[in-house]
């Protein structure tokens, strides 16, 4: 049911457990446990801040649309907390400090971010406490790179991520996102980078080496490379940030001059381009998916993993393909397929692709090795703008923050780059190595945080959602519309003991629009969870 999967708050339990959040914050679900400093008030909320009339509709993916049962403003929270019932019995208690208690009725949660944080995890955060660090930053979705480290690293990183929100209470879901068929380096030997200077010789080929790598030595994946280059042509390490001039071709090895120096990274993807244009003949007879990644989808699957990133997407068949397999592998599993849109093949295919599929990621790495780099923003513009209109979750990712890999703070023209992706009404923005191996993940997404939720206020006060046009829910959902109306009536029955006191309407409509906007994202823990995407409103 892809139309449920919105990039909105993972969905979670009705009753939530807050951890370790300050007592400003304001709480995010359902029911809600503030540290309580002093005597306690106990509260129900029956409603996500998601259906908060403004924030609802501010980015909504779905993102704007309020086709879909009723809304909570700020203004009837406090008629929905007087209708709580003052012992919930079983259920979970809330203790809610007095004074959260007042400010949550005063401001409602307008301060709920929208927009949701993807971390890519690697050495830089795979630690627990790295983590956790990064959970109470605001990470929503923890995505692991099949193309680095070990099926081990990648299970040990699934397992606390797992463990955090048992044991803390927080929402994080897993993406796991495929290596697929593109050329790159090997892995340098273990070591971290290689610089390339100047006029530097370097060798390209495909034979394996034992350690040490030889001087100046690359290793490619990818068999059919030497005999596809041709001398003269352009080898770009890493979209552009290395370039070198094929000089020489010697058996399986090819020989290159490099013409721009730079840092190249462990397995960087490797394109060649001659006269001025990008080849990719072969490229394009490769499989998206390979072998390796169907042995990581397996896994993915084994583990439960909440969505699958597509390296490569070229045609819709490929995610209809992965699409029936997961169904045939997992009964009853809603992992869901996002398409990265990365390549020249996956523009040319955009709306059927980005139909077939539950998701889309702008994977502007990638993407700005195959098209020129100033095409960039429009392609980024047009596939948000296409998911937008086909009520599909979109990412925006790469570089939003590189410079943050290094420095502790941004550049203004990156802060300018995320505000216009959230401007843009992307759902999720996505850290790659500002995470995975930077000196600063947690600064880098506390960036991306307070500047989603700037912008989103932004929204909100010029009511710029106006003047967007979003496809009525009503047309382009009207089967699950019905459907998540009948889920919700269910879940209704469900908990009916625990939901006493409260009007079944206001209920129905609350809790279908919380299955509507709230699926996404999830991680599958039966455990209570919360996001942590709030923050005080005098930060706003
Ligand atoms: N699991 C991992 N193990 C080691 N390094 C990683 C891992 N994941 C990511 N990285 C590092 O972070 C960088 C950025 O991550 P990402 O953007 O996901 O990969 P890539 O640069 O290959 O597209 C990678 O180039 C790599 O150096
Ligand atoms: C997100 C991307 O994919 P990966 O990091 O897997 O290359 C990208 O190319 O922008
Ligand atoms: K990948
Ligand atoms: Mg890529």
């Amino acid at each position: 049911m892809s139309q449920s999967l919105q990039f909105f708050t993972p969905s979670r339990p009705p009753y939530l457990t807050l951890p370790k959040l300050p007592a400003t914050s304001y709480p995010h679900s359902s029911v809600i446990k503030l540290p309580s400093k002093r005597h306690s008030t106990t509260i129900t909320r029956l409603l996500s801040s998601d259906l908060d009339a403004t924030s609802s509709q501010v980015l909504a993916s779905g993102n704007g649309q309020s086709g879909v049962g009723g809304v909570l403003s700020a203004d009837n929270v406090g008629a929905v907390l007087s209708h709580a019932p003052s012992d919930l019995g079983a259920v979970a208690a809330i203790d809610v400090d007095a004074v959260t208690e007042a400010e949550l009725k005063e401001n409602g949660f307008r301060s709920t971010r929208r927009t949701k944080l993807i971390c890519t995890i690697g050495p830089a955060t795979c630690g627990f406490e790295q983590l956790e660090a990064l959970a109470v930053g605001g990470m929503n979705v923890a995505r692991i790179n099949m193309c680095h480290g070990t099926r081990e690293w990648h299970q040990t990183v699934i397992e606390r991520v797992r463990r955090l929100n048992e044991e803390k209470g927080f929402a994080v879901a897993i993406m796991m996102d495929t290596e697929g068929s593109e050329i790159h380096m090997g892995d340098l030997g273990g070591a971290a980078s290689a610089k390339a200077e100047d006029g530097e010789i370097w060798t390209f080929s495909v034979r394996a080496f034992d350690s040490p790598r030889p001087e100046r030595t690359v290793n490619v994946n990818y068999d059919g490379f030497a005999e596809d280059v041709k001398v003269g042509d352009e080898l770009l390490v890493d979209g552009g940030m290395v370039r070198f001039e094929v000089i020489e071709k010697i058996g399986p090895d090819v020989k290159c001059r490099c013409t721009d120096p730079g840092l190249m990274l462990p397995r960087a993807n490797l394109t060649f381009w001659r006269d001025g244009s990008l080849v990719r003949e072969r490229n394009a007879m490769l499989p998206t998916i390979s072998s390796k990644d169907w042995l990581d989808i397996d896994f993915g699957i084994a583990e439960g993993v909440d969505f699958i990133a597509i390296s490569f997407v070229k045609s819709a068949e490929v995610i209809n393909h992965l699409k029936s397999y997961i169904a045939a592998r997992s009964r009853g599993s809603d992992i869901a397929v996002i398409a990265k849109i990365e390549s020249i093949d996956s523009l040319k295919n955009l709306e059927e692709i980005i139909q077939a599929s539950d998701g889309a990621m702008v994977a502007r790495g990638d993407l700005g090795a195959q098209i020129p780099l100033e095409q960039v923003p429009s392609a980024q513009q047009k596939i948000v703008q296409l998911c937008r209109l086909l009520n599909k979750p979109v990412i925006v990712a790469s570089q939003l923050l590189e410079s943050m890999i290094e420095y502790p703070t941004p550049t203004r023209a990156e802060v300018a780059d995320v505000s216009e992706a959230v401007r843009q009404r992307a759902d999720a923005l996505m850290l790659s190595g500002e995470s995975a191996m930077g000196q600063y993940p947690e600064k880098a997404l506390a960036v991306l945080r307070s500047v989603s939720l700037r912008i989103e206020k932004w929204w909100r006060e010029e009511k710029c959602r106006e003047a967007m046009e979003l496809p009525d829910v009503g047309t382009s959902f009207a089967d699950s519309i019905s459907e998540e109306i009948c889920n919700s009536a269910a879940k209704m029955g469900i908990h009916k003991d625990r939901l006493h006191g409260l009007p079944p309407i206001t209920l129905s409509t609350r809790l279908s629009h919380l299955c509507f906007y709230n699926n996404n994202f999830c991680p599958k823990a039966s455990e209570p969870t919360v996001g942590s995407d709030t923050l005080p409103s005098e930060l706003l």
